[in-house]
Formats: C-alpha cells, structure tokens, sequence
C-alpha cells in the first residue's frame, strides 16, 4: 500500500436536539473526517474530538492542527505499508489520541477496502448483530426525561443510560425505575462530576439495580474509584481514564472498575481498543462500545467493535436518527433493537456524496 495523502474535510451536522451533559451541552457537532487516498483504494476516518476541550483535553481545531503539522508530515517521513505501521510512526508525539485514531482509520479502511476485507473481520467479530444501549441527557424537569425514555424503549432499545450529576442523579433514576420497573437495562454516567466524598450520594443509587455507574470520578482519580468501589455496591465503569491498555490493566489491577467502556477515539484507535477488550476479557471484565455522537462512519466501526466476544454488554450504539436528521451515509436503523455489523469491504458505508459536498464547511488536501 503507498499512501499519497490525506484530505482533512470538515462537516456540520446539527443535532435532532440539545445533549446535554455533566460538562456541558451539544446541539450540533463540527465533525472533522479523514479521507486517506492510496494507490489501491480510499479510506474513512472520523474523529470523534468535541468541539471543546471539556470531555477531554482535545477538540477539533486542535485535532486539525495536529494532524496537519505532525501527524500527517510523519506518515511522509516514514510511509507506512500496513495501518500497523501508523502507530508505531506517530508514538513520539503525546496525547492527541483521537487525532491519531481517526489518521490510523482512514489508513485502516483503505488497506481493508483495497484487500476486501471488512472491519468485522479484521477485528474478530463473532457476531452479525450487536443489541444497541442509549445516551439520555440532562433534562429540565423528570417529565421531560420519562417522555424520552418511553419513546427509546418504544424504539426497541435494550438499555437506557442515563447522564447524571449532583443535583440529577437519584430522582431521575428512581422516576424511570418507578414508571418503567426493574427489568429495563439501566444505568447512568457522571462523566467524572462528583467526587469519592459523594460516595454517600453514589451509594444512594446502589437499591436501583444500575448495571453501572459510568465515570463518577475525575479521569485521573484511579485510586478514588478504587476508594468508591468497596463504598458503593452498583459496579464502577471507566470511561475517560482508560486511555490505553496499559491504563486499563491498571485501573483492573487497582480495583478502580469492573467494567469498561471502550472507545476507539479515546485510546488511539481501532488496534489498541481491541488490545483493551483483549486485556480486559484476560481478567474477566466485561466491555461495552461506547459512542461519542458518531456520524455513520464512526458508527459502522463501532458496531463491528461491539461485536467482538467480550463485548457483553450493549452499547451506545444507536440508530443514526439518535443524533441526526440526515446521516452522512445510509443511515443505521434499529432492528428489533439491534444494529447490523457491516459486513462490506472495510468499513462497509460510504459517505453520500451529494450529503457530503452539502455539509462540508471546509477541505484541505495533505500530500505525503
Ligand atoms: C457529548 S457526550 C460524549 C461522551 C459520552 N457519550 C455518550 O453518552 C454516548 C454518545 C453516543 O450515543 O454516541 C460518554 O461519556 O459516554
Ligand atoms: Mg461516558
């Protein structure tokens, strides 16, 4: 495979309605793609960077810089013949994980497409199908959130999710347990609002039956959640800590989870989420695929992540008119609350071209 060059095009993409978190609210994202060109075919890459650095320390005009100044020029320095290669190239930059994530896909899916062979498969996929879980803001009042979790569970979705922070946790979740009873999939992520003294008001969440409690703690707390695990019965889940495999042999070894959310973007891409879910299976610790508002694109490698034997428990991966009106591929629908693996060459979708030219706010070709 010789690469030539990458294009960086940026998209707007509003959403169906506000998304409001513990650390703010989205009501459209500014996506950036990749589209790497070789000599045998062209791949996608979708970074999953926020706007704002408030989910983590990236976002997306930082991204662009990343990849424009260091990312891409060190692919030029040192071509890579297989997306193995991608990583091992960009390991003397720090951070910027989600930049390098959405470089090492793009390269990925035109290695893949050009060799017919799907995501699925290069991941080890053991499923045609994945059960599909969804995000559930803040909302302004608990009718508000009851009306939205009946039209999700009307939609066929196996687990609710809940965001919660202090101020929105126990009420809602006691609201959706009473008019939906114990046997919805439920549980909620804090995206590190409180704090190990909030133990007490975790801990009142634990007569809920929650699969879970997602992040409670400040990503770099490990010991914290450790501290909060022997103080709260409902299992502690990372999200934003776990960054890398390494990080996540620690955080088991630690006591601080005993499940994992596993994002692609998060921790540098597709090969090291599955290092993760291959760490996390060698101690017994089950992994969900976790979303952060993909575009198609994102979502069809998602989806072929959620299908891997330890990816036991459903994951964000919902139905592109989640988030979206108009997807930028064919859009992902629920079926009977699953979601089919791609089974296409590479990623599997393509972006729409006449959807694609509409929404792109900027292009900008890098020649290797
Ligand atoms: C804007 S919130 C993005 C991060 C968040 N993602 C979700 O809640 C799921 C979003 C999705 O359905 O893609 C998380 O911390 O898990
Ligand atoms: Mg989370």
């Amino acid at each position: 495979m010789k690469l030539t060059g990458i294009e960086l095009r940026r998209i707007k993409m509003p959403l169906v309605a506000p998304f409001r978190t513990s650390f703010g609210t989205e009501t459209e994202r500014d996506v950036l793609l990749l589209r790497a060109v070789t000599d045998e075919a062209e791949g996608w890459g979708e970074c999953v960077a926020m706007s704002d650095p408030l989910y983590s320390s990236e976002y997306v005009e930082a991204a662009a810089d990343v990849l424009r100044r260091y990312l891409v020029p060190a692919l030029a320095a040192r071509p890579p013949a297989a997306a193995t290669a991608v990583a091992p190239a960009l390991h003397k930059f720090k951070g910027h994980r989600m930049a390098k994530a959405a470089l090492e896909t793009a390269v990925l899916d035109a290695e893949l497409r050009a060799e017919g062979r799907s995501f699925a498969r290069e991941l080890g996929a053991t499923r045609d199908r994945v059960p599909c879980g969804v995000s559930v803001g803040i909302m302004d009042s608990i009718p508000e959130l009851l009306d939205a979790v009946d039209g999700y569970l009307g939609q066929g979705y196996v687990r609710i999710k809940l965001k919660i922070e202090p101020g929105w946790d126990v009420e809602p979740v006691r609201a959706v347990r009473e008019r939906f009873g114990d046997d919805v999939l439920l549980q909620v992520d804090a995206n590190t609002a409180y704090t190990v003294g909030q133990a007490p008001l975790l801990a009142a969440l634990d007569p809920f039956g929650l699969l879970l409690i997602e992040q409670p703690l400040d990503e770099e707390d490990v010991l914290g959640h450790a501290e909060l695990a022997k103080r709260v019965r409902t299992p502690i889940c990372l999200d934003e800590s776990i960054v890398s495999a390494r990080a996540a042999a620690d955080a088991i070894r630690l006591g601080a989870c005993s499940i994992v959310n596993v994002k692609p973007g998060r921790v540098g891409g597709y090969l090291e989420a599955r290092r993760i879910h291959d760490v996390c299976v060698a101690n017994g610790i089950p992994v969900w695929a976790g979303g952060m508002l993909e575009t198609g694109l994102g979502r069809a490698a998602n989806v072929a992540l959620a299908a891997l034997p330890g990816f036991t428990l459903p994951g964000d991966t919902s139905g592109s008119d989640r988030y979206f009106r108009t997807d930028v591929t064919e859009p992902f629908v629920l079926q009977d609350g699953h979601l089919p693996v791609p089974t296409g060459p590479g990623l599997g979708v393509q972006p729409i071209p006449e959807i694609l030219a509409e929404i792109t706010t900027s292009m900008e070709w890098l020649p290797l």
